[in-house]
């Protein structure tokens, strides 16, 4: 930037520079033509001036001269003599002016003179003889021509000059003989007067009248205006006879061209600075003509951008975008759609929303473009506007456009057609708000109604039930039937419930096959009433071709205000006696019961207090060892979880671990469980006692969780202990409600090196097709089966079958529950590999696991119960 100023600045001042000289030139050449022009013309008119003068003068003197003819012919008619020449002369004299005399010469010397007053001393003046004249008498005399002598003093006294003509006259013998002169005397200055010459003087001029004198060559003066040397004088000559004179004129003042020399050149400086003025300015106007120009061009391009810019953007939005008056006059329309709206955009300018929109949409409109006027915009109004192709709704953005000072103001309307978004906020709702399935109203709607209708019970003091309806066994539907079926079980049971309840009933599914109905106004007898009804509706068998199936429900029911004054707790007590029901058989109901209450009170704080177990070392692994029926020696321990709280004590497994399964506990206890267990086993391995197996239980949502094989291995890697010495075990139930998933699980943990065992074998419903496929090193025979083996023939059978099945299919077998000889006598024979039970040891904590092992020597040792008098002979 700096440096094309600099730039412009160097050259403004070159182009005024060059202009200043050139223009000096210039108007120097000019001004010197002009002064040239100008000389010539005065010259030219000093020129006429000059001739006009010369030319009186020449007239005149010759014409004064002429006299001497005129005597010379009176001269010689008298042959030589004039009786009466001064009678003649003094005539003639008035005719002639300027001639101061006129006289005869014969023979050169001067006889008669006019007038002879002033002029006596001429008389006798021998004119051949006189030195100073007789130069032009004898040059009169010679060549027979008139000769005009002077100026020169005249012998009368004065200056002036003389014409003389010589006469001849024939003699006898015809010749020509020289008579004498006629002459005329011309005085200086009257001669002149004619000419007028000082008129010059008045006219400015200088002159001079002058002739070359024929004797000396030199410039002889005649007659001069007295003002020096004159300055290239213009000249005009005067032929007289044998001679010349010559007028010279010039200004007093000169040509005129010195003194306005240095006008002239003041002129030319300052014309010559005005042109470099100019040119400067012009340079600069260009320059910032330049400057704007380019300035323009960018802002137009700048323009033509965002005029690009603008139209891509205006395409490129697909929502109508109007220009409205408060009125809701329509001045301006764009839509890159054409089936944005019902009309051409180009009707709609001129019209007003009124002459288009429903009245309600109008209302919004008009507000919408109120509230733009106050605070410059209005954003979100929606109005819905009938189309062709159905109801569309539109969402408004109204900015008002900036108005000069009295202009009214226009509003921008940007209307986005949000029907597809409406369409879906509504779905969303719908989903949001209900069942896909069943269309029933779901958990998050139940959750609001029941609120409302409890508020109004709690309102007008009125009862209320919430029933609690979940399927027994449904799971074998899907199962057996597919998910198809279930489905449409659900669907028409979802019917039947509405069928049989009010309509200010609520009826929802949370899902799977579990419903809750919310029944305002309903006591316990009403709430029995409505659950045979349900009980009775569900019997009657569903018809789903070309299946026909019956369903039976379980259901619990808790009243308000009686069993609880808000949702969560209704449905928690409506849950306890759903089990309740379950429990008590199934496809019948159940009251929420003070001893239910007593016993969700007690998960409750059992669910507190386990969340603080771990962090306070409330929980505690004790080990049961398990011992080789084969060797009679101690190969196992089963690791058994304990928990000792303060106040509440000893809470068994039994109770708390399906606690911390419901809340989630499960999965850090469970991997407290399995760390502490692996690192107690290496702590054991490393001070010497001999390797055996470590039985650690799995909960159902351990095993199902996908990170159990990586903490496992993770685990082991950390106490470095090897992976075939633990021994995962799964209950057979968990094991055989996902088989598939228990089996990828399973394979999983088999090729990490870990055995697993199936625990409570027995009391499931174990498919021997699955069975072979699970990668299971060990099945435990539930103790259930073990406790009556001597005496019951159906549990001697039992565990003599899965104990045949296991062996034929490769797996070690483990009874539980051993307490006496007979049975360990029992399963010994039946080839039974292990047993476990208080006959050999409780579960024990570590230090009395590790008396009882009589650790490090005596492990190796077949085992012989230290305080028992049995004498177990393995
Ligand atoms: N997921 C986990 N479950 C665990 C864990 N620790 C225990 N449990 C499970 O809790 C249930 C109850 O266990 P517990 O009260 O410890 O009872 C075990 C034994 O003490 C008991 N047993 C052993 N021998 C005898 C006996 O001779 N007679 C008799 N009446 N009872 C005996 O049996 C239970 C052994 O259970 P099992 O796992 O089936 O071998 C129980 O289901 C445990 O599984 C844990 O850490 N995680």
């Amino acid at each position: 930037m700096m440096n094309a100023a600099r730039q412009h600045r160097t050259r403004q001042w070159i182009l005024a520079t060059s202009v200043f000289v050139f223009s000096a030139v210039a108007i120097a050449v000019l001004i010197w033509r002009w002064e040239q022009q100008t000389l010539i013309e005065v010259r030219a008119r000093a020129a006429d001036l000059t001739a006009d003068h010369a030319h009186t003068l020449q007239r005149d003197i010759e014409r004064a001269l002429s006299a001497t003819y005129a005597i010379a012919a009176l001269v010689r008619q008298g042959q030589g003599n004039i009786a009466d020449f001064e009678a003649v002369a003094t005539e003639m004299l008035p005719f002639y002016p300027g001639v101061a005399a006129l006289g005869m010469a014969p023979d050169g010397i001067i006889r008669n003179v006019v007038p002879l007053a002033g002029n006596e001393k001429s008389i006798g003046f021998n004119q051949l003889k006189d030195n100073t004249q007789n130069q032009e008498a004898l040059m009169a005399r010679d060549t027979g021509r008139l000769t005009l002598a002077g100026p020169l003093k005249l012998a009368q006294g004065g200056l002036g000059v003389v014409g003389r003509l010589p006469v001849f006259l024939n003699d006898a013998q015809g010749h020509k003989v020289f008579w004498g002169f006629t002459y005329v005397t011309l005085r200086f200055p009257d001669a002149l007067a004619s000419a007028r010459l000082p008129l010059l003087t008045q006219r400015g001029y200088a002159y001079e009248l002058w002739r070359t004198a024929p004797d000396t060559g030199e410039r002889q003066s005649i007659e001069a205006s007295g003002n020096g040397v004159l300055d290239a004088p213009v000249e005009r000559t005067l032929e007289l006879p044998n001679g010349q004179w010559t007028l010279s004129v010039a200004p007093i003042n000169g040509w005129g061209q010195s003194d306005r020399l240095g006008f002239e050149a003041t002129i030319n400086f300052f014309l010559s600075l005005l042109m470099a003025y100019l040119a400067w300015l012009l340079y600069e106007m260009r320059v910032r003509d330049q400057g704007l120009e380019v300035q323009v061009n960018e802002r137009t391009a700048e323009i033509l951008a965002t005029q690009r810019q603008l139209q891509a953007t205006l395409g490129a939005i697909p929502d109508p975008l109007l220009e409205l008056g408060l009125d809701g006059r329509c001045y301006n329309a764009h839509s890159s759609r054409t089936d944005s709206l019902p009309w051409p955009t180009e009707d709609l300018i001129g019209r007003t929303i009124m002459e288009l929109l429903p009245p309600q949409a109008c209302q919004i409109v008009l507000a919408a473009l109120q509230e733009a006027k106050e605070k410059e915009c209005s954003i979100g109004k929606q109005i819905k506007v009938p189309l062709d192709n159905g109801m569309h709704w539109f969402e408004m953005s109204v900015t008002r456009k900036s108005a000069l000072p009295g202009e009214e103001p226009l509003f921008l309307v940007l209307c986005r057609d949000i029907t597809e978004s409406k369409q879906a906020e509504r779905k969303i709702q719908l989903l949001a708000h209900f069942d896909s399935l069943t269309g029933l109203p779901n958990r998050v709607l139940l959750t609001d109604r029941c609120n409302l209708a409890l508020s109004a019970a709690q309102r007008n003091g009125t009862p209320l039930a919430l029933l609690l309806l979940d399927l027994d066994h449904f799971k074998n539907v899907n199962d057996s039937l597919g998910h198809r079926v279930g489905d449409e079980v659900l669907i028409a049971l979802a019917g039947r419930l509405k069928g049989a309840v009010r309509e200010q009933d609520t009826v929802c599914r949370l899902g799977g096959d579990e419903f809750i109905l919310v029944l305002p106004e309903t006591n316990a007898a009403g709430a029995a009433h409505i659950a045979e009804m349900l009980l009775q509706s569900a019997l009657v068998a569903f018809e789903l071709e070309p299946h026909e199936l019956t369903v039976t429900p379980s259901i619990g029911i808790a009243l308000f205000p009686g069993d609880g004054s808000d949702f969560d707790t209704l449905s928690r007590c409506a849950d306890a006696a759903m089990y309740r029901a379950k429990k008590d058989g199934r496809n019948n109901y159940r009251f929420f019961t003070a001893e239910m209450q007593a016993r969700s009170e007690r998960t409750l704080t059992l669910e507190n207090a386990l969340r603080r177990a771990l962090e306070r070392n409330q929980l505690q692994l004790h080990y049961q060892p398990q011992i080789s029926l084969a060797s009679g020696r101690v190969v196992g321990a089963e690791a058994l979880l304990r928990w000792s709280h303060p106040e509440l004590g000893a809470v068994p497994p039994a109770e708390f671990i399906p606690v911390a399964e419901t809340c989630g506990l499960i999965l850090p206890i469970g991997e407290w469980v399995l760390r502490t267990s692996v690192q107690q086993l290496k702590a054991w391995i490393d001070a010497g006692m001999l390797p055996i197996a470590l039985s650690v239980n799995l909960s159902s949502v351990q095993f199902r969780h996908a990170d159990l094989p990586e903490l496992v291995t993770s685990i082991l890697n950390e106490a470095q202990l090897p992976a075939h010495l633990l021994e995962l075990e799964l209950t057979e139930n968990v094991a055989m409600t996902d088989p598939l998933g228990a089996i990828a699980v399973m394979n999983n943990l088999h090729e990490r090196g870990v055995r697993m065992s199936i625990d409570d074998f027995g009391t499931g419903y174990s498919s021997l097709s699955y069975l072979k496929k699970f990668r299971v090193y060990k099945i435990k025979i539930d103790q259930s089966f073990v406790r009556d083996i001597t005496e019951d023939s159906d549990d001697k059978a039992i565990v003599g079958a899965i104990i045949s099945m296991a062996t034929s299919l490769g797996m070690q077998t483990i009874a539980e529950g051993v307490e006496t000889e007979g049975q360990l006598e029992f399963l010994k024979a039946k080839g039974c590999t292990e047993v476990q039970g208080y006959y050999f040891s409780r579960p024990l904590p570590v230090e009395q696991f590790e008396a009882f092992m009589g650790t490090k020597s005596s492990s190796n040792q077949p085992f012989v119960p230290a305080q028992s008098a049995i004498d177990i002979r393995l």
